[in-house]
């Protein structure tokens, strides 16, 4: 990798290795996101996505490599609510909402880290101004149901919810984990258009196994295999790549 790339960096990882129990899910991984990028990261199962993800949020600690952030802070020593400080959120693939409680007040409660899942990344910062609030829920396409209990929200307008609630924190990356799964093609479409919104001013990773999503997303794609970068590029690029066809399109 270039040195001016590396520095440019939002976020690089550099030689990541993560072994469990002698099994490598993470292989000299190395990749570099510039700020206000949005990456989308495709691969078969066991490719090692979720463990990538793990890393940068500090749940999981590398063997090896360098995981940097803004350049100067690397991540590797951090715990997982001092990353999340930093303004590094992730949206796990399920929704959990407060079924009974409104669209807004699911937000405000984020924010006081009330929530099991949230309280790292919430809990140093309690306030936001109703304004906000409306804000990050035009964003998302649920201004309308402010007032209404998130248990009355579809599957995909709790998803654009929970990314409500990250946004609400104004992260400088978001990492967001399998987000269609589950959503009707409509939701499909008003997400990608959406996270493209998001990544005017967010740096945004979104894993993803939705082809037609990630055209939808229009940016650069990285297909990870065992652990390691098997290719990088457009999403023409990497579809017509014959080893991406064999370990995973192919299937
Ligand atoms: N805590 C763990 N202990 C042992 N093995 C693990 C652990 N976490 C992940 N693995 C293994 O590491 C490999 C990479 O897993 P990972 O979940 O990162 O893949 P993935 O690309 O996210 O897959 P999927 O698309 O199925 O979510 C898999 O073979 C998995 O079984």
């Amino acid at each position: 990798m270039l040195n001016t790339t590396l520095t440019s960096a939002l976020l690089y990882l550099d030689g990541v290795n993560v072994t469990f129990d002698g099994f490598r899910a993470l292989n000299n991984l190395s990749l570099a996101l510039a700020p206000n990028e949005m990456r989308a990261i495709i691969g078969p199962n066991g490719a090692g996505k979720t463990t990538m993800m793990d890393v940068i949020t500090g749940k999981t600690r590398p063997d090896e490599g360098d995981v940097m952030f803004g350049g100067t802070v690397d991540l590797t020593k951090l715990d997982e609510a001092a990353i999340a400080e930093l303004g590094i959120g992730r949206k796990f693939q399920k929704p959990t909402v407060f079924e009974s409680h409104t669209v807004a007040d699911n937000i405000r409660l984020a924010l006081k880290g009330e929530r099991g899942p949230w309280s790292a990344l919430f809990g140093a910062r309690n306030h936001i101004a109703d304004e906000n609030i409306d804000k990050v829920l035009e964003k998302v396409r649920l201004i309308e149901h402010r007032e209404r209990p998130a248990a009355d929200l579809s599957h995909g307008q709790k998803q654009w919810l929970e990314i409500a609630m990250l946004l609400a924190q104004d992260p400088k990356l978001l990492l967001v984990d399998e987000p269609v799964a589950g959503m009707t093609d409509a939701e499909t479409e008003e997400t990608a258009r959406l996270l493209r919104e998001i990544a005017q001013d967010h740096t945004v990773i979104v894993v993803e196994h939705d082809m037609a999503f990630v055209r939808d997303l229009d940016c650069k794609v990285t297909v990870l295999h065992e652990g390691s970068v098997l290719a990088e590029g457009s999403i023409d690029t990497v579809s017509a790549n014959e080893r991406v066809i064999e370990v995973y399109l192919g299937r």
